[in-house]
């Protein structure tokens, strides 16, 4: 809440943001703000700073420069309080890790219990109804590595359902995922921002950004635009986010920009 005027705070915020990994500047001067219940698309190059911006906002990263809030709160109060999930690129994750989904789906429920991490009937039941949010209640016991593409994205975003996280950060969902699946996670994304949490999630597939996002961020260090997904990919945006290759992948009827990317 914001106590100036009693309106809701933005789901989030930045003001201004510069981020620098030594000399290299991944976000310069990025200013956006997410309303509630939003999807939000965010769309650049590979290296445009879309990771960076999500860790940005989980407070992983400290700006050299500018702000950042989720719900009005600071990047590490709001995770402490819960309020903010975030679904890693695939890459960044140990597949291999001796956990089932039910355990991936129940760190989510770490900040709710006390020190001794002991799960209580609460906890357990929250997990269970996240893992049937996502339909993986079938292949909870199963190692979190011996999944599908697709169900993994599922069982991360069960853990943020499961956390109770009024925010949720997708990075790269759809990222070796079939449609089928891509169907499925962009109408549980839909239905989660319908009950009211915001989401900001990165993606390539950019045919499919209408269907998933009620707006879209294009940028490239900067925020170059951010509008309806159709304001967003009008080729002239493209061009000046992708270079001007885009525009011919768009001729040839495929504005999906670098997907042939490993
Ligand atoms: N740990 C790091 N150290 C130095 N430079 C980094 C580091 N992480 C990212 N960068 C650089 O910061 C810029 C933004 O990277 P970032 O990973 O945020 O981009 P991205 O849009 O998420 O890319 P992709 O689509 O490939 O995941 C790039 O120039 C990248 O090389």
């Amino acid at each position: 809440m914001n106590p100036a005027d009693g309106t809701a705070a933005p789901a989030l915020e930045l003001e201004a943001v510069t981020v620098r990994y030594d000399d290299v500047t991944a976000l310069d001067g990025v200013s956006l703000t997410v309303e509630p219940g939003r999807v939000c698309g965010l769309v650049g190059m590979n290296g445009s700073g879309k990771s960076t911006l999500f860790k940005a906002l989980m407070g992983l990263l400290k700006p050299a420069a500018g702000e950042v809030r989720i719900a009005g709160l600071p990047p590490a109060k709001a995770r402490k309080a819960g309020l903010v999930a975030y679904v890693p690129q695939s890459e960044d994750v140990d597949w291999s890790f001796p956990l089932s989904v039910r355990d991936v789906v129940m760190t989510g429920r770490y900040g709710h219990m006390g020190p001794s991490r002991r799960p209580r009937p609460a906890d357990r039941d929250a997990v269970r109804d996240a893992l049937a949010r996502v339909e993986l209640q079938d292949l909870a016991d199963r190692q979190i590595g011996r999944l599908s593409g697709g169900q993994k994205k599922r069982a991360f975003v069960a853990r943020g359902i499961a956390q109770g996280a009024s925010v949720l950060l997708l990075d790269e969902p759809f990222a070796g995922v079939d449609k089928r699946s891509e169907a499925t996670i962009t109408a549980l994304l839909r239905q989660l921002a319908a009950e009211g949490r915001t989401i900001l999630v990165s993606t390539h597939d950019l045919h499919a950004l209408p269907q998933l996002a009620d707006e879209a961020v294009l940028l490239l260090h900067r925020v170059l635009a951010h509008g309806t997904p159709e304001e967003v990919l009008q080729p002239a945006q493209l061009a000046r986010a992708f270079g001007l290759n885009v525009l011919a992948d768009a001729g040839a009827g495929s504005i999906a920009a670098d997907r042939s990317r490993p």
